[in-house]
């Protein structure tokens, strides 16, 4: 039997404008045939809906793209190590969500789309056990983290520096996720704002979401000396070996993971210019200025650009990041890399596209904050 992905994705395009009530299926499903399963999710299950449908159609988009798809998979079996996954619970998810794919594309179903997502299921759980099984010899599954300093930005946003008590390996630009004492079960990703230390310590740029419990649990009710747990490091934007000049554009905690990269740039000794252009809906929010001021006047390679959206009084660049970004020169021979809210990273990447700047050079992540 050979991967079909042309089955998986049509009858899947039937599932996707019901993302939501096909989540709630599967996981009916999977906790009736399964009780024992439910205690190892978080009592509200909203955002874990979202998370599975995310992931679930980035696996079949990339069923095309064998390349893309092992990374992908690598990641998420390394990072579902964390939530106790065994072999046998990857049947019983594989079980549950062809019931749920055949209940939902009933109109089309036939024997030969069930084969083809049996073993389209098959191949990416393989891939996932196989990567969970490689890393358990040589990463525990989880980071405890002490919280070594906490400094509140902004009413609502905090740089947060965390030691682990073992060394974390990681990319710059790469991120992972988080779990406090206050909301067991529940995790939250942040990016790593820092290139990686010798003191094995890792910055997060938190802004308390309403209605985020992890973020605000972090923001608000976090001290030094608490104790957080971190998922391991995943995300594959990653700094470019390159000898051209480079763009970054963030918005407001996208920052941190561009800033990884920009301190990475720097320690490698290579000396491109660098425009980071930083917006904030209010120049109060401009939370990291003092640190990238110091940057830029160790690096004079670097400039830095911050821009404000929705403060008629400021007497800085004013104006929406995708257009700020238009008013420089071309960027046609930068590589650019933008982090930020996903609509603002989708209109800046079109418009640099549009602008002459091919994909290949624009380096982008998405992750999934909290609702
Ligand atoms: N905290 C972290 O480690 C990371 C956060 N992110 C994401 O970055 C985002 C940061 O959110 P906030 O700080 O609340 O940003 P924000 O909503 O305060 O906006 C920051 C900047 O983006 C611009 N912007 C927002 N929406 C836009 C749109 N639709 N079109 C054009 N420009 C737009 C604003 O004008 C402002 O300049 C979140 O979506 C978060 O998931 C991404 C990676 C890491």
């Amino acid at each position: 039997m050979t991967l079909n992905p042309r089955l998986v994705k049509e009858s899947f395009s039937v599932i996707e404008p019901v993302a939501g009530k096909a989540a709630a299926f599967f996981y009916g499903r999977l906790f009736a045939e399964n009780p024992r399963l439910r205690a190892m999710f978080p009592p509200a299950m909203d955002m874990q809906r979202d998370r599975l449908f995310s992931a679930l159609t980035r696996i079949v988009w990339l069923l095309d793209s064998p390349d893309g798809l092992a990374a992908y998979l690598g990641q998420l079996g390394r990072d579902h190590r964390k939530y106790g996954v065994v072999d046998e619970h990857y049947t019983a998810v594989g079980n549950a969500l062809v019931a749920t794919i055949k209940h939902f594309a009933a109109d089309m179903w036939t024997d030969e789309i069930e084969s083809a997502w049996v073993e389209a299921y098959g191949l990416a759980s393989s891939a996932m056990i196989e990567a969970a099984a490689a890393d358990a010899g040589v990463s525990p599954p989880w980071w405890l983290g002490e919280v070594v300093d906490h400094d509140r930005r902004t009413r609502d946003i905090a740089v947060i520096t965390v030691r682990p008590a073992q060394r974390l390996e990681f990319t710059p630009g790469q991120y992972v996720t988080v779990q406090t004492a206050r909301w067991p079960r529940v995790w939250r990703t942040f990016s790593i704002a820092n290139a990686p230390r010798d003191d094995n310590t890792i910055r997060l740029h938190v802004r308390a979401i309403p209605g985020g419990w992890v973020s605000s649990a972090l923001v608000q009710h976090t001290r030094i000396g608490d104790q957080i747990l971190l998922g391991p490091p995943v995300g594959t934007m990653a700094p470019v070996e390159s000898d051209r000049d480079i763009l970054f554009v963030a918005g407001g905690t996208g920052l941190a993971p561009l800033k990884a990269i920009i301190e990475h740039v720097i320690a490698s000794g290579r000396r491109p210019n660098i425009h980071l252009i930083f917006g904030a809906r209010r120049s109060a929010e401009l939370y990291d200025m003092h640190d990238l001021i110091r940057m830029e006047s160790s690096f004079p390679w670097l400039r830095v650009l911050p821009v404000v959206s929705d403060e008629q009084a400021y007497d800085g660049m004013r104006g929406r990041l995708p257009d700020v970004m238009e008013r420089f020169h071309s960027w046609a021979e930068h590589e650019v890399y933008v982090c930020g809210p996903g609509s603002m990273v989708n209109e800046t990447v079109q418009r640099l596209q549009m602008s002459g700047v091919p994909l290949c050079r624009i380096h982008r992540d998405t992750i999934q904050g909290e609702p």
